[in-house]
């Protein structure tokens, strides 16, 4: 099982190193890793930030773990050497358009919520955000008007083929969950989001078991803190699914609780290829102090285990001792607590 790692920037390593430990502690057979510099530390160690080589273990890998890209430092480089086009760059250069980013009340984190704890404990939702198109990846630029005035612009597209497909994805996931699927979108406004309306509709008809709803954005922004439990799945597009995850993050405690998937069509002999992150970045701001919550990152490694490598009582295993310590009381600062990194991945750990 080739597993590349790809740890990045700021806690990236610090998190990274934490789901090590835990992957190693399984003594799972047969695992052969492959370390890959991404974002900031691939500029500085390659000389950009999805280098060549980075993108050949990539592609040889059956599963990407990832960490986080991001480095102010970097920011004054032009585009195409940002730390973000790293993981940007992956995702497209695998066809990985399809983010499962999972949001479920731990048991006892009800009073870590934003929300008031009798609503926060009902959320158990899966948001699935299409990740290979929109406005990021759309021509964009910094052009002159004739007046002389600057002006920034980026195109928002959806091909009906890139709806069709996260649909199905969102669809099947509907069907293996309560049967409800909401899409949310802006089609009052957009074109790209009528189109997107339009062809959730049509391969609706193909899911009759599955009660379609429609949500304009900014309404699902306020749903999920008015009443987040009447989401079973969200499906979404990239940008509204990147600020949308963020958010639900907070309803349940945290964004170092929150994992992803990022998943395609590739099959290997063990399962579907995939890239696993955290849905957070690499949080300059305690960066390097031993601070963050490594729990998302080892949550991707156990979703990683199910999706990538079919370990699903591996995966259950992972998660049900995060589950525990936080139901023991283990904190890390996000939550309002004092655990470091390190402590935190003991404590997982232990009670694996
Ligand atoms: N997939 C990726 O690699 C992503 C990269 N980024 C990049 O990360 C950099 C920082 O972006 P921000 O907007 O600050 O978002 P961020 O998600 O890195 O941090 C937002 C806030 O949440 C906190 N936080 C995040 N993860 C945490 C964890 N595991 N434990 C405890 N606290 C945590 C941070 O300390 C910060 O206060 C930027 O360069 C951005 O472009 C942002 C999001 C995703
Ligand atoms: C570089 C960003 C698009 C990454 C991000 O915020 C995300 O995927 O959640
Ligand atoms: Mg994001």
């Amino acid at each position: 099982m080739k597993i590349a790692v790809f740890a990045g920037d700021g806690i990236g390593p610090e998190i990274m190193h934490e789901a090590l430990r835990v992957l190693d502690a399984l003594a799972l057979p047969d695992v052969t890793l492959m370390e890959g510099y991404v974002g900031g530390a691939g500029y500085r160690k390659l000389g950009h930030p999805l280098h060549a080589d980075t993108i050949r273990i990539a592609h040889e890998a059956d599963a990407i773990l990832f960490g986080a890209v991001g480095d102010f430092e970097c920011d004054n480089l032009e585009r195409h050497l940002r730390p973000e086009q790293a993981i940007l760059g992956l995702r497209r250069e695998l066809t990985l358009f399809a983010n499962l980013r999972p949001a479920t009340m731990f048991a006892g984190l009800e009073e870590m919520s934003a929300l008031r704890p009798e609503v926060a404990g009902k959320i158990d939702m899966l948001i699935v955000r299409e990740l290979n198109g929109d406005v990021y990846f759309g021509e964009k630029g910094i052009r002159t008007l004739d007046d002389g005035r600057r002006q920034g612009w980026d195109l928002m597209s959806y091909a009906e083929d890139e709806v069709r497909r996260i649909a199905h994805v969102a669809f099947r996931a509907a069907q293996g969950r309560k049967g409800r699927l909401c899409s949310v979108d802006k089609s009052n406004v957009l074109e790209t989001f009528q189109l997107w309306r339009d062809v959730m509709i049509e391969v609706g008809a193909e899911y009759p078991d599955v009660a379609l709803s429609h949500m304009y954005v900014d309404n699902a922004a306020m749903q999920l803190v008015r009443d987040p439990g009447q989401f079973d799945v969200i499906v979404t597009g990239n940008m509204f699914g990147d600020i949308l995850s963020d958010q639900a993050s907070m309803c349940v405690g945290s964004i170092g609780l929150l994992a992803s998937a990022a998943l395609g069509e590739t099959q290997t002999q063990y399962g579907t290829k995939g890239l696993f992150e955290p849905i957070h970045g690499s949080a300059p701001d305690i960066a390097g102090q031993g601070k963050a919550n490594p729990m998302a990152m080892i949550l991707s490694l156990a979703i990683m285990l199910r999706h990538s490598f079919g370990l699903e009582a591996e995966a259950v295993r992972i998660e049900a001792a995060v589950a525990q310590a936080l139901a023991d009381g283990i904190r890390g600062g996000d939550l309002g607590g004092t655990a470091g990194t390190a402590e935190i991945g003991d404590a997982v750990l232990a009670r694996l």
